[in-house]
């Protein structure tokens, strides 16, 4: 395993100079414009930003689901930003859990089924008590046989929630995961994140717009214009939503100066 230079040991992921242009550098779209950021193991972190400030992006890089023009991400102790595409898909398998806002469950398997895949997809059998656990986990002990259209919303993400624990991932990165969610469920959705992370040290990335999702969160990163806009440790949905108002209001100012302005 090769070690980045700045890597923090206690890094679970770290971004250095990560640079994404969506085309070519004269005309394409410049998403992410040299971020480096680094997420501490067994932490929860939120990724806010206005409207196309790279959120999704920086997740995606950081996740291996996309690759940087320039600058490198190393997950887990590994730089994987000259893997393959057959090594970038194994790393994804095995070391990283995902929840989207569109749950992503296939509809033919039942619950139990859906939780097992990704083990299955990775060659390894699934033990029962395993499986079992990380069900009872998440509440749904009662609808393991149940198919996907035959739960509500929040029962749904919270199948994506077990099958993304079931590997016991390095990371679980979640693109906008209560999006799709009423205020309530959403937060049992939260809930259930932010106890993967007291119970067992897992690691947790979120992209959201939700001040109020943010703020069960250890840290807030804020991107405007694909740049690094500042940050909250111990967030209130109060002061997320100040500084998302700050970034609105201030969005035609060069992300540069706002974060000179935001501390
Ligand atoms: N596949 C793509 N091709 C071209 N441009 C893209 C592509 N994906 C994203 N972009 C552009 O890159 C920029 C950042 O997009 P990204 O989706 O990362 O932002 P975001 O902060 O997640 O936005 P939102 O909150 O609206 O989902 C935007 O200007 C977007 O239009």
């Amino acid at each position: 395993m090769k070690m980045s230079p700045n890597q923090d040991s206690d890094d679970v992921v770290r971004l250095h100079s990560v640079r994404k242009v969506y085309g070519n550098e004269r005309n394409g779209v410049v998403a992410l414009d040299g971020v480096t950021l680094g997420i501490a193991r067994g932490t929860f972190t939120a990724v806010m930003g206005p409207s196309g400030s790279g959120k999704s992006t920086a997740l995606h890089c950081a996740a291996g689901l996309d690759r940087p023009t320039s600058g490198t991400v190393v997950l887990d102790g590994q730089d994987i930003t000259g893997l393959s595409e057959r090594e970038l898909t194994e790393l994804r398998r095995e070391r990283i859990g995902f929840v989207f806002q569109s749950f992503n469950l296939l509809p033919a398997l039942t619950v139990v089924e859906n939780i097992q895949l990704p083990l299955r997809l990775a060659g390894r059998r699934a033990k029962r008590t395993e499986v079992d656990d990380v069900i009872a986990r998440v509440g749904l002990s009662d609808r393991k046989g149940h198919r996907p259209g035959e739960l509500s919303g929040g029962q749904q993400q919270r199948v994506a929630i077990a099958r993304a624990l079931i590997t016991r991932p390095a990371v679980i990165f979640g693109d906008e995961p209560t999006g799709s969610l009423d205020t309530r469920t959403a937060l049992e959705v939260l809930a259930l994140l932010r106890q993967a992370v007291r119970e067992v040290g897992q690691s947790v990335v979120i992209v959201t717009h939700d001040p109020v999702a943010a703020a069960h969160a250890d840290r807030v990163v804020f991107l405007a214009d694909g740049q690094i806009a500042g940050e909250l440790t111990s967030p209130t949905a109060h002061a997320v939503s100040e500084r998302m108002t700050q970034l609105g209001a201030w969005a035609d100012v060069p992300a540069a100066d706002l974060t000179g302005g935001l501390r």
